[in-house]
């Protein structure tokens, strides 16, 4: 027996007397070591052969939890999901090498920044999501921090509170060299700016947004589609939203319910508690702040949600859990329009109110066009581009500038929602077929079709599965055919692009509210030409449209023709 080991035993007994706080840590995993007397008095050490088996499956627990943490760890986000929109941007901001580095020696998810310590940041570029992108002034480790506000070649100073992998998050706590050329914060229209999630943008001239949307769809399309240059067409400029504010025809602001302690003894109130905040996420938060207007939406919309809001305060001791409201846009829906005798573009039916319930009847008009649907499904939230982004369509199906007059006849309108596409564009063929998920919008497309006298003969709509309707428009002649592809923010299935691929329409007009998927989506569909497993296309234009100023969004539309 050595010294060592009874001065290991003796330490160990010693530590007992000690308060539980300063006692060494005695990992579990560690075999108990008794120590006994033996009857020739000498110390005899005893490890069971249950406490050895007992580590034996600690240690193999523990090289499972490692080998998970070193799995976890080397797993990139899903292509074109938000984290790897932003994981690209990272990785041209710090260069390749740097990150290649990085991962080899598998220090990527080794910050050099603590949780809330404040830093100062050069901001190299805006990010996709908007959000500028920045590197350390002080660390020479590479390693970017996502600053929301923060705008390219500006100094920051920014409060760190996440970390990823070879980057960080942090809140804007003051911008110590603007951006003259960009910032000029008297553009601002808005009181909550800078602290509601909501736009990211106001402090830019409408030009500068137009521009940035416009490098977020060439990123999209050099990131994801996988196109050569030879392939890909000028990405041209982004087409302006007609309004600039007081555009969005719905908000959906939300509140918690009251505290628990609070709620106990609650009576009803008619002023509003501090506690309660009816409006929108705080920037970079899931929490809920105060909003009481909302300058990128309607009047009407604003109108309704202050009346909402007082309600609320006298209801609020009712809530049990947290509530999303709803205000919707809508015309005067009291009016009866089947009635042929009403001037459905008069000012009297023009009267715009504001619904609240998810299940009432909105009624909208895009130009001449009527729609109705439910509140609380699908319809675009910016009346005011809708023509030109309908007119924009109808040019890219039939060039006005095309040599020889245009043979299409038929159009495919897929993910179709209330049938916004199909009709309005519906003047220009002989028929139209549409289909969607929900069975509500199709219910809502039909009735459409009937409000705005267009023939059970010539426009039908279905619910189902977007790829199932190549099986049922087998009749359309695909050289007269145009298919309309509006996917929600995942984009097109591998089934869709098969069944579209076999159908082989002679246009293609892909408009999507995520440039990132709607690249990869294009890209396969001419990939499958290019290597000769389907027909071919061309790319002939991809063009941002503003659905949504002063915000990072941006809607794309890709037009393909097929050239074989
Ligand atoms: C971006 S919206 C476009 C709606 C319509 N084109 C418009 O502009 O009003 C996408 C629509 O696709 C529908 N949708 C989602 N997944 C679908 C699928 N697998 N097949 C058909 N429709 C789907 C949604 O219900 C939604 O109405």
């Amino acid at each position: 027996m050595s010294t060592s080991q009874l001065g290991q035993v003796r330490s160990l007994s010693d530590s007992e007397e000690l308060p539980p706080s300063k006692r060494p840590r005695t990992d579990a995993t560690e075999p108990q070591i008794s120590a006994s007397t033996s009857t020739n008095g000498a110390q005899v050490i005893a490890i069971s052969e249950a406490d050895i088996l007992k580590q034996k499956a600690a240690e193999r627990r523990d090289r499972k939890r490692e080998n998970r943490r070193k799995k976890q760890l080397a797993k990139l986000p899903d292509p074109c999901s938000a984290e790897d929109v932003l994981w690209k941007d990272i990785q041209v901001v710090l260069g390749q090498d740097a990150v290649n580095s990085a991962t080899e020696v598998g220090s990527e998810f080794d910050s050099p920044f603590k949780h809330q310590e404040e830093v100062e940041l050069e901001v190299k570029i805006l990010g996709s999501n908007g959000d500028g992108i920045a590197v350390s002034t002080g660390s020479s480790k590479p390693w970017a921090v996502v600053v929301p506000l923060a705008l390219p070649n500006e100094r920051v100073r920014a409060r760190i509170y996440r970390h990823a992998r070879l980057h960080s998050f942090g809140d804007l706590l003051e911008v110590i060299t603007p951006n003259n050329e960009l910032r000029d914060s008297s553009l601002i229209r808005c009181k909550y700016f800078g602290t509601c999630g909501g736009c990211q943008y106001q402090m830019l001239s409408y030009e500068t947004q137009l521009d940035f949307k416009r490098n977020v769809v060439v990123k999209a399309f050099k990131n994801y589609s996988n196109l050569s240059d030879e392939e890909m067409p000028p990405i041209l400029s982004t087409v302006p939203s007609p309004l600039k504010y007081e555009y969005r025809t719905k908000l959906t602001p939300h509140f918690e319910a009251p505290p628990k302690d609070i709620r106990k003894n609650m009576k009803p109130i008619s002023e509003k508690p501090d506690w309660l905040k009816i409006g929108f996420n705080r920037v970079g938060t899931q929490k809920v702040m105060d909003i009481e207007e909302c300058p990128i939406a309607t009047p009407v919309v604003n109108a309704q949600m202050a009346a909402t809001r007082e309600e609320v305060v006298t209801k609020v001791h009712t809530y049990k859990k947290g509530v999303s409201l709803l205000f919707r846009e809508s015309l005067d829906t009291s009016v009866n329009i089947d009635d042929d005798s009403v001037d459905r573009l008069s000012d009297a039916f023009n009267k715009q109110i504001c619904v609240t319930d998810p299940k009432s009847l909105v009624r909208e008009r895009v130009g001449d066009w009527i729609f109705e649907y439910n509140a609380g499904s699908f319809f675009q939230n910016n009346n005011s581009v809708l023509l030109p982004l309908t007119d924009y369509v109808r040019n890219a199906i039939f060039p006005p500038d095309a040599p020889t007059p245009s043979t299409l006849t038929h159009l495919v309108d897929t993910y179709c929602g209330a049938g916004l596409f199909g009709i309005v564009l519906s003047p220009s063929f002989q028929k139209v077929a549409g289909i969607e998920l929900s069975q509500d919008s199709i219910r809502f497309a039909t009735r459409n079709a009937e409000l705005n006298k267009i023939s059970k003969d010539k426009i039908s709509f279905r619910a189902g599965n977007a790829g199932e309707i190549f099986a049922v428009v087998q009749d359309f002649p695909a050289d007269q055919t145009a298919v309309l592809i509006d996917p929600p923010r995942k984009g097109c299935d591998e089934f869709f692009i098969k069944q579209l691929l076999e159908f082989g329409p002679k246009t293609i007009v892909y408009v999507s509210c995520n440039v990132h998927t709607q690249a990869r989506d294009v890209g396969q569909i001419m990939e499958a030409g290019r290597t000769g497993k389907a027909k071919k296309y061309t790319l002939d234009s991809v063009r941002g449209f503003d659905l949504f100023p002063q915000t990072a969004h941006v809607e794309s539309v890709a037009v393909l023709t097929r050239v074989s």
